[in-house]
C-alpha cells in the first residue's frame, strides 16, 4: 500500500526539534500508514543539533519509515532568532520538497506527499505546501494556554482596543481577561514579544502564520490545561492536543552524565534539587553568586547545571572546563558533601531519578512537560521567550508550582533584565518546593499520572492523534 507521506519542518533549536521529532516518532508508530521526512534547520554552530541527530538516527529502534534529511547551514550566517534562521532556510526548504515530489513522481510506491506540519516559527513554510495543494498544520510546541494568549491579544491590537506596547504598560498594574487564562494576567506576566513595539511586526506574521493553518497540533494534554484547550476549541481554532511528547529516555549520556546519575544513585530519595535553564539559558557572575549563596543557605541537595555565558557573537551559552571558573571562590568545597555543579544535563534522566524532589526552572514548554511527566514539582523562574505566562500558568492557575518569580525577564540581546535576584527569594523558593508533603506536590503527582494515561489507547491525546488523522489526512 502507498503510504501518506508527511513533511515535517521543526524549527532551529534543540527545544523544537527534539518535540517534533518525538511527534513524528510517536504518528508512525500510531499509525502504519504513514510516512515522514523532517527537514532539519540548524542553527550555525547548534552542536547538540548535530549530537541529537547522531545518536537518533544510529538507535536500533529508529522507525522504518521515517527520514531526517539535514539541510545545509550557512555556519558564517549572523542570523541568530528563530524567525530570521528560519526566513533565511525557505529557499533551501522548497528545494529540498521539491526533490522529494520529483523522487515520489518517478516511483508510484513511495510516499505521496499528504501534509506539511510545520512549527510554530516556520509557517513561512505554508506557502510551499499550498503551492503544491496540500494542507498544512502547526505543531505548537507550546503551551495551549499561550497560544490562547497570543491569537486574543493580537485580535485586540487589530481591533485598535488595546496596545500593549506602550512605555508603562508591563509596570502599570493593568490585569488582562485572556480567554486562555482562567485568571486575570497582570500586564508583567507578559512575554516581552507582546511589551516591545521592536517585536510588532514579528508577532503579526507570526500569529497571521497560525491562522494560515488548517490545525494546530498542540504539544500538550487535555487534563493538564483543561480551561486553555475548552476556551480555544469552542472559538474556530481546530485544536489537537497530543502531548506529553518528550524525548525518548535512553537518549545517549556524556560520561559527565554518567557520573551524575551515580552521584544521584547515592542520594536519599526526593532530596536532590535540580536547577536547569534550557538550551539558551545563563546568567551573569552576580546572578551566580545569589544562586550559589541561597543553595549554600539553605543546605538543600543540589545539582546545579551552570552555563557559561556564551562568545562575542553568539546566543548559545557553553559548559565550563571548570564550573570553579565561574562560581564564588570556595563555593565547590564548602558545598561538596551536598551538591554537584555540572554543565548540560541529562534532564530528562535527573527528573525520572527518584533523588530528585524538586526543579528550578526557566519554564520552557519542554521543561514543564518532563517535570509533570516525572511529577517532580517547579520552582517558577521565568527568563525569556514565552516563559513568564508559563509560569504564571503553572503557579497562579494550575497550583502545580510554587514562584520564585512569574516576572523575571532577561534580554540579552539589550543587555536588560529585572535586576539580580536576591539570595533570599531563591532560597524561600528552594525551601517551599522541597517541602515533602505539600497540595503543589501531590497535584504534580496527580497530573504525571493523567500524563501517562494521556497517551495510552482511549486516552484523549490518543484520541486526538485519530481526529488529526481522519480530520486533516482524510485518510
Ligand atoms: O542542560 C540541559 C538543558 C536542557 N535540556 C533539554 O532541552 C530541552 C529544553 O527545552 P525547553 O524547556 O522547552 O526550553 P528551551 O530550550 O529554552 O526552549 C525554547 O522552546 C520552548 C518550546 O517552544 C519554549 O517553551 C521556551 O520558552 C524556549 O526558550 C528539554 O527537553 C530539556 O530536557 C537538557 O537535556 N539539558
Amino acid at each position: 500500500m502507498t503510504k501518506s507521506g508527511l513533511v515535517f519542518i521543526p524549527a532551529p533549536g534543540i527545544g523544537h526539534l527534539v518535540s517534533t521529532v518525538e511527534f513524528a516518532k510517536l504518528l508512525i508508530n500510531h499509525d502504519h500508514r504513514l510516512s515522514i521526512t523532517v527537514f532539519v534547520i540548524k542553527a550555525p554552530r547548534a552542536t547538540n543539533v548535530d549530537a541529537y541527530i547522531h545518536s537518533l538516527t544510529s538507535s536500533p529502534n529508529f522507525p522504518k519509515h521515517l527520514q531526517i534529511i539535514h539541510l545545509p547551514t550557512d555556519e558564517s550566517q549572523s542570523a541568530q532568532y528563530l524567525h530570521e534562521l528560519t526566513q533565511n532556510s525557505i529557499p533551501l526548504v522548497r528545494q529540498a520538497v521539491s526533490d522529494l515530489v520529483q523522487q515520489s513522481r518517478s516511483d508510484p510506491d513511495s510516499p505521496q506527499l499528504a501534509a506539511f506540519v510545520v512549527d510554530m516559527f516556520c509557517t513561512a513554510m505554508i506557502d510551499i505546501a499550498d503551492g503544491l495543494g496540500v494542507p498544512s498544520v502547526v505543531f505548537y510546541t507550546s503551551g495551549a494556554a499561550f497560544l490562547g494568549l497570543m491569537l486574543h491579544l493580537h485580535q485586540l491590537r487589530e481591533q485598535g482596543t488595546l496596545d500593549t506596547t506602550s512605555r508603562d504598560f508591563k509596570d502599570s498594574g493593568t490585569e488582562l481577561t485572556i480567554p486562555s487564562f482562567a485568571n486575570p494576567v497582570p500586564a508583567n506576566a507578559l512575554p516581552t514579544v507582546v511589551l516591545e513595539k521592536q517585536w510588532e511586526g514579528f508577532v503579526d506574521e507570526y500569529v497571521k502564520g497560525l491562522r494560515k493553518a488548517k490545525g494546530i497540533i498542540v504539544n500538550t494534554f487535555e487534563e493538564l490545561e483543561p480551561h486553555a484547550v475548552h476556551s480555544l476549541s469552542e472559538g474556530d481554532t481546530r485544536l489537537y492536543p497530543v502531548g506529553p511528547i518528550l524525548s525518548a529516555k535512553d537518549d545517549e549520556t556524556s560520561q559527565q552524565g554518567w557520573d551524575t546519575m551515580e552521584w544521584l544513585d547515592d542520594q536519599p530519595e526526593s532530596s536532590v534539587l535540580f536547577l536547569c535553564f534550557g538550551s539558551v539559558g545563563y546568567f551573569g557572575e552576580d546572578q551566580v553568586r545569589e544562586i550559589a549563596m541561597a543553595l549554600e543557605n539553605s543546605g538543600v541537595r543540589f545539582l546545579w547545571s551552570l552555563r557559561k555565558p556564551p562568545p562575542e557573537g553568539s546566543r548559545r551559552p557553553t559548559d565550563y572546563s571548570d564550573p570553579a571558573e565561574g562560581l564564588p571562590e570556595g563555593f565547590l568545597d564548602r558545598t561538596a558533601s551536598i551538591g554537584r555543579v555540572i554543565g548540560w544535563a541529562p534532564q530528562k534522566q535527573v527528573l525520572a531519578h527518584k533523588a530528585v524532589g524538586g526543579f528550578v526552572s526557566h519554564c520552557g514548554w519542554n521543561s514543564i512537560l518532563e517535570s509533570v511527566y516525572f511529577g517532580v514539582p517547579i520552582a517558577t523562574w521565568p527568563l525569556y521567550a514565552e516563559q513568564q505566562p508559563n509560569a504564571f500558568e503553572l503557579v497562579r492557575e494550575l497550583k502545580m508550582a510554587v514562584e520564585i518569580s512569574v516576572e523575571y525577564r532577561i534580554d540579552h540581546k539589550n543587555g536588560s533584565n529585572s535586576g539580580v535576584m536576591s539570595r533570599e527569594r531563591i532560597e524561600k523558593g528552594i525551601k517551599e518546593v522541597m517541602e515533602r508533603e505539600s497540595e503543589t506536590r501531590t497535584k504534580v503527582k496527580q497530573m504525571s499520572e493523567m500524563s501517562r494515561k494521556a497517551l495510552m489507547e482511549g486516552g484523549s491525546s490518543y484520541s486526538n492523534m485519530d481526529r488529526f488523522i481522519d480530520e486533516v489526512l482524510n485518510i
